[in-house]
């Protein structure tokens, strides 16, 4: 529901919300449908812009998918995903550094300086931020298979640790940090990670209040293919529930994956909310009823009670 028509009521219950949130950690992660249109990442820049005006602090995490996949055909390279995680060989990876290291990164740099954020962009080989190891070969079953079956990810990388130091070193100069989703390993190699699991795992070292994920989507659908279908607010079980139904497919897997993970790690809400519809991220913030969806460990919101 969008702000009261009064102007003064919403900026009472906004105001709310301010008070609340000032110098709260939240962690939005940028998918690539988003990043992909300069449109709605200009908007979602704008967003993030009017959080930091707050006095909230943003981390950002992009992901560039739909633009890695845009370059691996130009480059006439392979394009496999496997329960939303691609597979990635050598030239995919190089690939890879270019979209999320280089060009969508710097595109996404600017606009936020553009929207008055003063935003510094890392990769998660940046100074140690993540370190990973290859995923060794894994066994997969989609949804709607009876069978799972052994997926090789190449060089894909599992999160071993992260150390938020230089996180915290921009933060304390007021800087907004914007993280790429490579990762380091040992003796020097670079990884390709999914941004969900990156963004989980960096809001879960950064104690986060918040962890945000701005998808094509309105939320969390109990039928992908109907809108109208939104949960507003799910804990841990249902969103089991809803797995275990085949309900979650593609990109939304590791992004399960990763708010279970989020929250489990202490995060203390994670939202799911649209990047294609204009101001639905400060609308799950700022209002009673929300936008999108909102996830918490396992304790509903008291009845009455607001989501922001
Ligand atoms: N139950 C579901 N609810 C919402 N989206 C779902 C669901 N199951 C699958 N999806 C798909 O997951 C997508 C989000 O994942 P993904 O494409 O990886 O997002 P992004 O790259 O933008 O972060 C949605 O656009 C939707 O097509
Ligand atoms: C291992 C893996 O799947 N890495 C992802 C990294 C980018 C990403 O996650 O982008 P989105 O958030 O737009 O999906 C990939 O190569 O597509």
């Amino acid at each position: 529901m969008p702000l009261s028509p009064d102007p003064y009521a919403a900026l009472r219950n906004a105001a709310k919300y301010v008070k609340q949130f000032r110098s709260k950690t939240f962690v939005v992660k940028l998918g690539g449908a988003v990043l992909s249109d300069p449109r709605t990442r200009k908007t979602a820049c704008e967003q993030i812009a009017l959080l930091w005006a707050f006095s909230i602090r943003p981390v950002v995490v992009h992901g560039g998918g739909p633009e890695l996949d845009a370059l691996c055909d130009a480059l006439h390279l392979p394009i496999e995903k496997v329960a939303g995680r691609r597979i990635t060989s050598a030239p995919v990876l190089d690939a890879a550094k270019m979209v999320l290291a280089g060009k969508l990164h710097t595109d996404l740099l600017a606009d936020l300086q553009a929207a008055g954020v003063p935003a510094v962009g890392l990769s998660g080989v940046d100074a140690g931020l993540i370190k990973a190891r290859r995923r060794p070969p894994v066994m997969v079953t989609e949804p709607g298979e009876t069978q799972g079956r052994m997926v090789d990810y190449g060089l894909v990388g599992d999160i071993e640790s992260v150390d938020t130091r230089v996180v915290e070193h921009l933060r304390s100069a007021d800087y907004v940090p914007v993280i790429a989703p490579l990762s380091g390993g040992q003796d020097g190699a670079v990884y390709n990670t999914n941004a969900d699991t990156v963004a989980a795992a960096i809001a879960a070292a950064l104690h986060a209040e918040k962890l945000f994920f701005m998808v094509e989507v309105p939320g969390l659908l109990k039928d992908v293919s109907d809108p109208s279908s939104i949960i507003s607010l799910a804990t841990l079980a249902d969103l089991a529930s809803l797995e275990a139904e085949g309900r979650l497919t593609g990109g939304m897997r590791p992004k399960a994956h990763a708010m279970r993970h989020a929250l489990v790690g202490g995060v203390g809400s994670v939202h799911l909310v649209s990047g294609k519809q204009s101001d639905a991220l400060l609308e799950e913030v700022f209002t009673n009823e929300g936008s999108g969806t909102m996830v918490v460990r396992e304790h509903p919101v008291k009845h009455g009670e607001a989501k922001g």
